[in-house]
């Protein structure tokens, strides 16, 4: 008797979802747009509809443009959409061991769990002193050096996420383990902006040797390899070092992790090991640049809409008064500040395609065939710049979040979309530092806006130099460099800062 159609084979007489006509072979590898392609993706929806297919030589690609099919398939569909595409690229570059790309499964799950144990939602209040301290610190940087402040705002949160994940005190300048670092992100950033397209859809390039011409990407790839273990052991051992060294009174998040497996021994032992080392890493390398980004925004925000800096200012001034910086215990009472950082999430949207979740089996949705191993992008950016939602999208709004001076909860949230899909912590691969992220946006704008004032940079004519927003095309977005002025609002604002 013939057997029944397995769900792998039920739904292949259906069409695939639209899209922009591939050519033979190489699929639609040139309508890839180089410069923000998210925008693009999102005018495609106007022509294709919410679900746009692609294919890439063989490598199938669907771009979700509206929130209702992110939660349709991420969320409700979270077992066949909650694996990832393991490119040759990342492998090459010695990134395979991070958790952002390890596939649906046990290992990914263990890796999760941990993660979640000790930056979930009641865990990261336990940060709150070091994030206080963080947050101090780089206000007296900005004081002694203004226009440093994107360097400032980098070294401050590595250095805050060093010592709250291993316990080390980096130098105050030039430390060795934020260099170590600075570099493995930044080659990583490299090789996954340039080179995953090349190698990932040419695989026969990986064999190509890295002293021959053209093979420049496998000589990064080779160098990013080594910083990238340089950055997870080396500074596992220095932690180990700094473990027994440090007379800080709280416990690093590796101490922690390495306590869960100390009574094990041999292969059981060695296994967890790695499991700690690789989450103590992905907590050191998501937490060093994703929130500094947002931060940078919020300062360009800042000097393009004074009228918001004013409102914010003076709401800090009734609830919080001079004589004090704010804390996380006026959260509730700072309505606007609450919706600055909302705004923030939004109006520069940081990792404006999420990452992809490959679909683990042949799936249908809305009539439309989903092959197995299509790797589905959720266009964060469209949902967050849809005008039906938030009207005049590229205006800095925080007003639209607010209703009768409360946050109304009719205008999506859009940490709902921006930390990627599904809420179910392990099945879904939604971004396991919301929460930490979220505690240190705020009290940095919030400490940021009490004492300083933020206002164009002048040019040497002392003119204003106007700034445009812009992000970079980049999978891990940043605002371009811009310049600005950061003054301290008053004398008692300057002894908030020293104090
Ligand atoms: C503004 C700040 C941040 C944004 C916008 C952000 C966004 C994201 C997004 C979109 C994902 C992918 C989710 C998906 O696949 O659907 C993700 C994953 C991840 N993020 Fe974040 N993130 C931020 C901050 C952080 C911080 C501070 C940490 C660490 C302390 C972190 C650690 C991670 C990890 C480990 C993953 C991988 C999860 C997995 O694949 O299972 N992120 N993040």
């Amino acid at each position: 008797r013939k057997r029944p159609h397995s769900r792998s084979d039920a739904h292949k007489h259906l069409p695939l979802p639209p899209g922009p006509t591939p050519l033979p072979v190489v699929g639609n590898f040139f309508d890839i747009p180089s410069k923000l392609p998210w925008v693009e993706y999102a005018k495609w929806a106007e022509k294709y509809g919410d679900i746009v297919y692609m294919r890439i030589f063989d490598q199938p690609i669907i771009v979700l443009n509206s929130l209702g099919p992110v939660v349709d398939l991420f969320e409700k569909r979270a077992p066949n959409y909650s694996d990832r595409l393991l490119t040759e690229m990342v492998t090459l570059m010695g990134w395979d061991w991070n958790m952002v790309v390890l596939g649906y499964g046990p290992l990914w799950r263990r890796h999760r769990r941990a993660f979640h144990q000790y930056f979930n939602r009641m865990a990261v209040n336990t940060y709150e002193p070091q994030l206080r301290e963080a947050a101090r610190k780089l206000l007296r940087r900005l004081y002694h050096e203004p226009k440093a402040f994107a360097h400032h705002l980098e070294y401050t949160f590595a250095e805050n996420i060093l010592s709250l994940v291993y316990g080390i005190q980096v130098t105050e300048k030039e430390d060795p383990h934020i260099a170590a670092a600075e570099r493995a992100l930044a080659a990583s950033a490299a090789g996954f902006n340039l080179g995953a397209w090349w190698v990932d859809f040419m695989p026969f390039l990986k064999y190509v040797p890295s002293w021959m011409l053209g093979a420049g990407f496998k000589r990064m790839a080779v160098g990013c390899r080594a910083d990238a273990a340089a950055m997870k052991y080396d500074t596992w051992k220095s932690m180990r070092v700094s473990a027994v060294q440090t007379d800080s009174p709280y416990t690093p998040v590796a101490v922690k992790l390495s306590e869960r497996y100390s009574h094990l021994d041999g292969e059981a032992y060695a296994e967890e090991e790695r499991i700690a080392q690789n989450v103590a890493g992905m907590a050191y390398a998501g937490g060093t640049d994703t929130t500094v980004s947002t931060l940078q925004s919020f300062l360009q925000a800042m000097v393009l809409y004074p009228n918001v800096l004013k409102r914010a200012q003076d709401e800090l001034a009734r609830v919080v008064g001079p004589s004090r910086l704010p804390d996380f215990s006026d959260r509730p009472s700072l309505t606007y500040i609450n919706a600055i950082c909302k705004e923030c999430m939004r109006w520069q949207t940081i990792v404006p395609l999420g990452f992809g979740h490959r679909a683990a089996a042949n799936d249908e949705y809305g009539g439309f065939f989903i092959p197995k191993g299509t790797v589905v992008w959720q266009n964060t950016w469209a949902i967050l710049h849809d005008p039906k939602r938030y009207p005049n999208p590229q205006t800095f709004s925080p007003e639209r979040f607010i209703k009768d001076d409360k946050l109304n909860p009719d205008v999506l949230d859009p940490t709902v979309v921006a930390f990627g899909g599904g809420r179910r912590v392990e099945m879904c691969r939604i971004c396991p530092g919301r929460f930490f992220s979220d505690l240190s946006l705020f009290i940095n704008v919030a400490c940021i806006l009490h004492v300083f004032d933020i206002t164009p940079a002048l040019d040497a004519q002392g003119n204003p130099i106007k700034t445009q927003p812009h992000m970079e095309s980049t999978a891990l977005s940043h605002p371009s460099p811009f310049p600005c002025t950061i003054t301290p609002r008053s004398n008692i604002a300057e002894s908030l800062i020293l104090g």
